[in-house]
């Protein structure tokens, strides 16, 4: 999927948010745990009762991963479901990765080519021929940790190296990179003040915003610091939509959450 294409679907549905698909079978509704892939059970009442309100999913592997072969397939049928039936969504492969070249050349395969998404998130920590197999896919894009939501962020991401945090190292290096417009960035919710300086580096550039639900982070601020003239924002949440119930109307419910930030991010397009 194209950037211009996205940017269209976040003004048309007047919203930049992203559902977590982190499936957890201890926090699914029970009544689900008969059916035969209660995994994607869960996933497909989910996509189908909330996709008119957000513009990507993102299915974070390691919950998958967890559950062995029936994880994967699960995951392979959640992604194939969702390019069979909603093509106007963007996907997200939460997996991480990032190797050397030969190895991500495999794993750029396995995320965009076999199983079909549209991005995958990227740890820069290998430096560039661990990112540039990634980014020779036309239209898919290669999400970059920069600067993360958890308190682990502060051991490296923010440490001075050569006068400059190491996450701004990452953005500005990050740039001269062959074909880094296909590149976008993971900026958690948690550090929105940063997001100030972090736009003075990547103006443009696309953020995945984790962290906000269950890990506290504000809506109202990443908008403040970190929207951009083409919104520029994917902002996630995992638990704080997909476990709103474990009865029977679970995917209700989610859409319900998924509704009030809809509404709140149609709020803050509006101011701009
Ligand atoms: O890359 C990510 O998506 C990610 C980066 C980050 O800095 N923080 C972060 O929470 N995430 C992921 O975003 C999701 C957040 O889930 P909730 O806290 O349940 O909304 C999880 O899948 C995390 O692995």
């Amino acid at each position: 999927m194209t950037t211009d294409f996205l940017v269209g679907q976040i003004r048309k549905k007047e919203s930049f948010l992203c559902i977590g698909l982190d499936t957890d079978l201890d926090k699914v509704p029970k009544h689900l745990l008969q059916e035969e892939d209660p995994i994607f059970a869960f996933n497909k009442a989910i996509i189908d009762a909330t996709h008119h309100l957000c513009v990507a999913y993102k299915p974070n592997t390691a919950f998958y991963e967890a559950y062995g072969i029936k994880g994967w397939q699960a995951l392979e049928k959640t992604i194939n479901y969702l390019n069979s039936n909603y093509p106007e969504i963007f996907t997200i492969a939460d997996a991480k990765r990032g190797d050397i070249g030969n190895t991500s050349t495999r794993y750029a395969k396995a995320f965009f080519e076999d199983l079909g998404f549209d991005s995958v998130t990227i740890a820069p920590y290998m430096g560039r021929d661990s990112v540039e197999p990634f980014l020779a896919f036309k239209d898919k894009h290669t999400i970059l940790l920069a600067l993360t939501s958890n308190k682990g962020a502060f051991d490296f991401q923010t440490k001075m190296v050569e006068g400059k945090e190491l996450y701004k190292q990452v953005l500005e290096i990050s740039k001269t990179y062959e074909n880094s417009e296909n590149l976008m960035y993971v900026v958690g919710a948690t550090k929105a003040t940063f997001l100030t300086e972090i736009r003075n580096i990547i103006p443009n550039s696309f953020l995945l915003v984790p962290g906000v639900g269950a890990q506290g982070g504000s809506l109202v601020e990443v908008c403040k610091y970190g929207m951009s003239d083409n919104v520029g924002l994917l902002v996630n949440s995992s638990r704080g939509i997909i476990y709103a119930s474990d009865q029977e109307n679970f995917a209700q419910a989610s859409a319900e959450k998924a509704k009030e930030l809809q509404q709140q991010m149609s709020l803050e397009l509006k101011k701009r």
